[in-house]
């Protein structure tokens, strides 16, 4: 078991890609706090999951990202709980053109919080045992989908937040490994129901949905997968990892040193 005693915390965890890499992580050994604003399906979730890996594993927080203070309380409980924190996954996000801010708020101001927290904890700066944070950023992190410009400036705005973090934590000597995730489409409530919250682009759905059919869908389990190999890869630190259909590739950037 790859992960035999840590501890993960997963944002967005009730249903789609954080159900799936909360289930994986459960899978190889690690005990897992489940953070989401939907408490209705988080606590199904948790029923499902404490019957499947025993009570001691698994902990569920109704908590709204958007809220720093509820978010830094989560991770108090959460250390108080388990003891601390190794993993952690910012995957809670939106796909909303109409509310557009709200989309910021969620996928690049709330990640923002939850990764100067996790940091707090995890840092060997600060006591912690450091660890691994993966930011779940998109294709869209790496190149625009035209159909939503603001859901695509988040992604790219976490992007480059992870990249400098990864640095600045290497830098530092904190001990914390930070690397993003970069899917392509993936069969999820965020894919089906984001044709039904584009804004004044609304009118290039079809464009992006036979982009999706050229490339393909990804299932849930395929991107949980991938999370593990940047969660476990030790020597990975500032990486983008781009998920297609039937392939992978870490993204390389430009250098100007
Ligand atoms: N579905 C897709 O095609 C792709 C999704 N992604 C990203 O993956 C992540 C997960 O997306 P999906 O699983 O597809 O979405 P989803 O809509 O199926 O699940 C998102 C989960 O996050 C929770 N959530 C939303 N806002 C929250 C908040 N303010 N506080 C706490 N929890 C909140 C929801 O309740 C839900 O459980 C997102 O960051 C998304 O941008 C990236 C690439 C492709
Ligand atoms: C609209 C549903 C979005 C689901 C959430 C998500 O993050 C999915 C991202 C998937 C792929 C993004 C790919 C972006 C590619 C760009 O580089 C560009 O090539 C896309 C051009 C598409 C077009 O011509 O409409």
């Amino acid at each position: 078991m790859a992960l035999n005693g840590q501890i993960a915390v997963v944002t967005g965890a009730a249903m789609g890609i954080g159900r799936a890499i909360t289930e994986t992580l459960l899978q190889n050994g690690a005990k897992v706090a489940l953070i989401d604003v939907d408490e209705i399906a988080g606590r199904s979730l948790l029923e499902i999951l404490e019957k499947q890996f025993g009570s001691d594993r698994v902990l569920f927080l109704s908590c709204d990202v958007e809220s720093e203070e509820k978010l830094k309380v989560a991770f108090q409980k959460i250390a108080e709980t388990f003891g601390g924190v190794d993993i952690y996954c910012n995957n809670a996000g939106i796909l909303n053109e109409i509310q557009w801010q709200k989309t910021i708020s969620i996928n690049l101001v709330s990640a923002i919080s939850g990764n100067y927290l996790a940091l707090e904890h995890m840092s060997r700066q600060n006591g912690g045992r450091g660890g691994v944070i993966v930011n779940i950023s998109s294709m869209a992190g790496i190149g625009p989908l035209p159909s939503c410009p603001v859901y695509t400036a988040s992604k790219h705005g976490l992007l480059g937040f992870t990249r400098a973090m990864a640095a600045a934590s290497r830098a530092s000597g904190y001990g914390v490994r930070v690397n993003a995730l970069c899917p392509s489409f993936v069969q999820t409530e965020l894919f089906s129901g984001g044709p039904s919250r584009l804004g004044q682009f609304a009118h290039l759905a079809d464009e992006v949905a036979q982009f999706a059919e050229k490339i393909g869908i990804l299932t849930v389990g395929e991107v949980a997968e991938a999370f593990l190999e940047l969660a476990t890869d030790e020597t990975k630190n500032g990486e983008a990892l781009l998920l297609l259909p039937k392939r992978k590739q870490y993204v390389t950037f430009p250098s100007f040193l």
